[in-house]
């Protein structure tokens, strides 16, 4: 897979030389391309923003950067998927890392101030998929946060990434329920002991209980995650 990102922090993303992410890069698994977007820019300022047409607070992502920054990247690509964050965008789910692992080619634009021009979106739609993802009903300063969490969400379903692909099936949200608790050595910690169950070499009376506790859980917690 292809990932490519439009920012104006570049540098923000060099944790992504590191761990897992990091590996699939070396053994070329991804392929990472980051895209200073003032980079873009002609003035002696590197302007990327400017006031926003019918006024309000706070400044807007001017167009032609992003224009000149994505002609670049979607020339002579392959059918990406360019994804910018937003809070008005469609909410980021496992079900949609699932979807987006497998795709070849993932664009990601991160805006800053109030947003990016809307002609930006509309432009790229003309040539390219493009999705608006929300990672939460919560809003950040801008889309690299967003991204950095979509990134690794992906990343990781992707065949080869995780060493041993038996531990993405029994996750959170992987089969529409929460994650049972988890257990290890010492059986007993500060007179905290591990479930019997957990001990009983029952693999099928495990099963159940770990199934029990994902439903308990999300009811608890998640009961929207219900059918
Ligand atoms: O909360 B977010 O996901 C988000 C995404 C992009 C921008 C751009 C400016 N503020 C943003 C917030």
């Amino acid at each position: 897979m292809r990932i490519d990102i439009v920012t104006i922090f570049p540098t923000f993303f060099d944790v992504l030389d590191i761990s897992l992410l990091g590996k699939a890069r070396q053994s070329g698994l991804i392929t990472l391309g980051v895209h200073d977007l003032r980079d873009h820019t002609h003035d002696r300022h590197r302007t990327v923003d400017d006031t926003p047409y019918g006024g309000g607070a706070g400044m807007v992502m001017k167009p032609e950067p992003w224009g000149e920054a994505l002609d670049g990247i979607l020339e002579g690509a392959s059918d990406p998927v360019v994804i910018f964050p937003s809070p008005a965008g469609e909410v980021f789910t496992q079900a949609t890392a699932r979807e987006l692992a497998q795709e070849q080619h993932l664009v990601f634009g991160c805006g800053r101030y109030e947003g990016i021009d809307q002609r930006v979106f509309d432009d790229t739609a003309a040539r390219a998929r493009v999705r608006l993802m929300s990672i939460g009903d919560y809003v950040l300063n801008g889309g690299e946060v967003a991204t950095m969490a979509m990134i690794e969400a992906i990343g990781r379903l992707i065949p080869g990434v995780v060493g041993n692909p038996e531990s993405l099936v029994e996750e959170s949200h992987e089969d529409g329920l929460l994650e049972y608790p988890s257990y290890t050595k010492p059986a007993v910690w500060r007179g905290r002991e591990v479930p019997p169950v957990l001990l009983s070499g029952n693999h099928g009376a495990v099963d159940a209980w770990r199934h029990e506790q994902q439903l308990a859980r999300t009811r608890a917690v998640r009961p929207d995650l219900l059918p």
